[in-house]
């Protein structure tokens, strides 16, 4: 039985049909990334699943159950937005969120130890979240979306403006998360991030996947082994030079990208390309960043 399962949906928002015929599965235990553009109908997806709001038409299950029926138990959800009570200390916040999810007390506590112990929040026991960093908050944040002890997390965009640090320290939790056992929805616009996190990943685009898979899967979509981004003077000579080498060009943001059909080092990349005027080669290898515009740029 899959963790999530929605299928059909439709979503109209003002006069823009937002979701059309979507339709994603998440297997238990895996990280799944849903990916797109900002306005691409994440968060509406998300709260679709969280039974926030209601789909125009499909279906949605969470452990084979309704997501009316489901939600509030199995599913835990960390928004984009830190959703805390600024003035009170972390634990007193998961307190405040089990007494509402109608934990009994002494269960409360011992839950509100155990997730102290999981996000390191010992050191900031009388310390207002208010006082806490970006990333702490993050981290209370993520922690309070626990305190029911779901089955299911969601993380809209769990690392958005936190340091590059802080970020790191959230794919430790988060890594850790998943070996527990937790199913877990992602979204980020941070391609790294979902590289390192994701079992797979769906691109969402004009309402619906436009493509999903396990990283390798996607990463596949680019016709290259490797990726030289190629600066000079004379772009012509470089694409007619790529066009007798028999590599494909792609324009990464106003950058002329080669794609090379199988591995090389940078002094055979050069070596290929000299004669054209080259002021500088970047060699990279083949990204989620790289998949990602592929789709986007419809290729
Ligand atoms: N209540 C609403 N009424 C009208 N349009 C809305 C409403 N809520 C969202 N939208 C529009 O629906 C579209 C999808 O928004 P959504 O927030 O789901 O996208 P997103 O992929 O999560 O974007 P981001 O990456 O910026 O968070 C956007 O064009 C947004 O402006």
């Amino acid at each position: 039985m899959s963790a999530v399962r929605l299928a059909d949906i439709d979503k109209t928002l003002g006069a823009r049909r937002v979701l059309d015929g979507l339709n994603l599965t998440i297997e238990q235990g895996e990280i799944y990334g849903l990916l797109g553009p900002n306005g691409s109908g994440k968060s509406t997806a998300i709260n679709i699943l969280c039974n926030l709001l209601d789909p125009d038409r499909g279906t949605v299950e969470i452990d084979g159950r309704p997501a009316s029926a489901a939600a509030r138990t199995a599913l835990g959800i960390c928004p984009q937005d830190i959703a805390l009570y600024r003035d009170l200390y972390p634990a007193e916040n998961l307190r405040f969120f089990a007494e509402i999810y109608g934990l009994a007390p002494g269960h409360a506590s011992r839950r509100i130890a155990e997730l102290v112990g999981l996000f390191g929040l010992e050191t900031f026991a009388r310390t207002p979240v208010a006082a806490l960093s970006g990333g702490w908050q993050r981290r209370v944040n993520i922690a309070v979306a626990l305190v029911h002890a779901p089955t299911l997390l969601v993380l809209d965009e769990p690392t958005a403006a936190v340091d590059v640090k802080a970020r790191q320290e959230l794919w430790l939790i988060i890594e850790a998360l998943k070996k527990q056992g937790m199913t877990i929805l992602l979204t980020t616009h941070h391609l790294e991030e979902a590289e390192r996190l994701c079992s797979r990943v769906g691109i969402l685009k004009d309402g619906r996947l436009a493509r999903e898979g396990t990283i390798a899967e996607i990463l596949a979509l680019v016709p290259a082994q490797a990726i030289a981004l190629v600066d000079g003077p004379d772009p012509e000579k470089v694409r007619a030079r790529a066009r007798e080498l028999g590599w494909a060009l792609r324009d990464y943001a106003g950058r002329m990208a080669c794609l090379l059909p199988q591995q090389a080092s940078l002094e055979e990349t050069a070596l290929a390309l000299r004669g054209v005027g080259a002021t500088s080669i970047n060699l990279q290898r083949v990204s989620l960043e790289h998949a990602y515009l592929e789709v986007m740029q419809g290729a």
